[in-house]
């Protein structure tokens, strides 16, 4: 799949596509119908299947730490998406000055001068441009005078609800990973590269490979039963996402107890699917109380997975 980072790098080759555009978060199975009904455009017209999107997403450009939780960072999104078979993304980086352009001037100059789009596919609530003033209708004369097709999704429902990133968001938060995995079509997941933490982990008993949350809001918070993947190699672990109150910790994060596993991983990409949650975070009182309970967790997570039951102190 290849990837145009900004407008500056679409380049002559890059005219004649099927296009469509979104945030994409989450590449959820609404998100996939989209998709499928883009790659058949593209086999019918011989033209490449092309996904637009923003960076950062339009709602958190202008709501900044307001905005909704981000379920997929742009890795993961290129990642979920090169695997249903996209073969190119446009990423644009939503700035102010993107964000003034004019709907109109964004359909002539960007849509049908560079990208020579022949067929185009947005869902039927889209809008764009300067205070949202473009949509569909005016997509769809501008189109017909260029000889661009194009057409609005239907919605994809589940249990007579419309699949979207803040049913999943509301999943997420509840804690019912299951009803997130039944809209995602996968397990959610959250990755990044390993970084160092407060060494306390080997002081505790349990080892924990951090993962920075950057976004300040994170869908998810507590405790899981998860399984990583390190360098193509699957391991179960349990994972906590939050800000540790016991220590007053102010940066979200994610850290993983990996089972059966001793290596020093810093700076190595881990991706990490939350199974089940199994806990809301707390603060707790003395070191004594967090490392039972972090032990009594192990063993839940290590259930979960229908591994053995022996105490878990081998990560050290
Ligand atoms: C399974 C698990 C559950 C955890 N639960 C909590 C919790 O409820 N509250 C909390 O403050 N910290 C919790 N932690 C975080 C620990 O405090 C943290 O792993 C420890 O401080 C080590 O941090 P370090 O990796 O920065 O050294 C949990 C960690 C794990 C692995
Ligand atoms: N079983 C394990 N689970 C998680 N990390 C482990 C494990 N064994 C070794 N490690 C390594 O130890 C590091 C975590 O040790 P820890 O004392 O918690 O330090 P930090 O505070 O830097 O995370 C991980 O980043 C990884 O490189």
């Amino acid at each position: 799949m290849e990837l145009i980072r900004g407008i500056h790098n679409i380049r002559p080759h890059h005219f004649g596509c099927v296009l469509t555009i979104g945030n994409f978060d989450g590449v959820h199975l609404g998100h996939a119908e989209v998709l499928k009904g883009l790659l058949t455009d593209a086999k019918a017209h011989s033209l490449s299947s092309t996904v637009m999107l923003f960076e950062p997403q339009p709602q958190e450009f202008f709501a900044k730490n307001n905005a909704p939780a981000r379920l997929t960072r742009l890795r993961d999104k290129l990642r979920l998406l090169s695997d249903l078979g996209i073969e190119r993304v446009i990423c644009i980086s939503f700035n102010q000055q993107f964000a003034n352009m004019h709907a109109e001037q964004f359909v002539n100059d960007i849509l049908i001068k560079k990208l020579g789009v022949k067929a185009l596919t947005v869902g039927d609530d889209f809008k764009f441009g300067k205070q949202r003033q473009g949509n569909f209708d005016l997509l769809a004369s501008m189109g017909k005078q260029a000889g661009m097709d194009v057409k609005s999704t239907a919605s994809f429902r589940q249990l007579n609800a419309r699949v979207s990133s803040t049913l999943i968001r509301d999943a997420l938060a509840s804690g019912d990973l299951a009803s997130a995995k039944t809209m995602l079509g996968h397990d959610y997941a959250i990755s990044g590269r390993v970084i160092h933490g407060w060494k306390r982990g080997r002081e505790l008993g349990f080892r924990t490979a951090n993962i920075a949350l950057k976004r300040q809001v994170c869908p998810v918070n507590g405790v899981f039963a998860v399984q990583a993947t390190i360098a193509g190699k699957q391991i179960f672990g349990v994972a906590n996402v939050g800000n540790k109150p016991t220590f007053n910790g102010t940066r979200a994060l994610l850290e993983v107890h990996l089972f059966d596993f001793a290596q020093d991983i810093y700076g190595q990409f881990m991706h990490v699917e939350l199974i089940k949650k199994l806990r809301n975070e707390k603060k707790f009182e003395t070191l004594t109380q967090l490392t039972a309970q972090i032990a009594t967790d192990v063993a839940a997570a290590k259930q979960c997975f229908g591994l053995n039951q022996v105490a878990d102190r081998d990560g050290m």
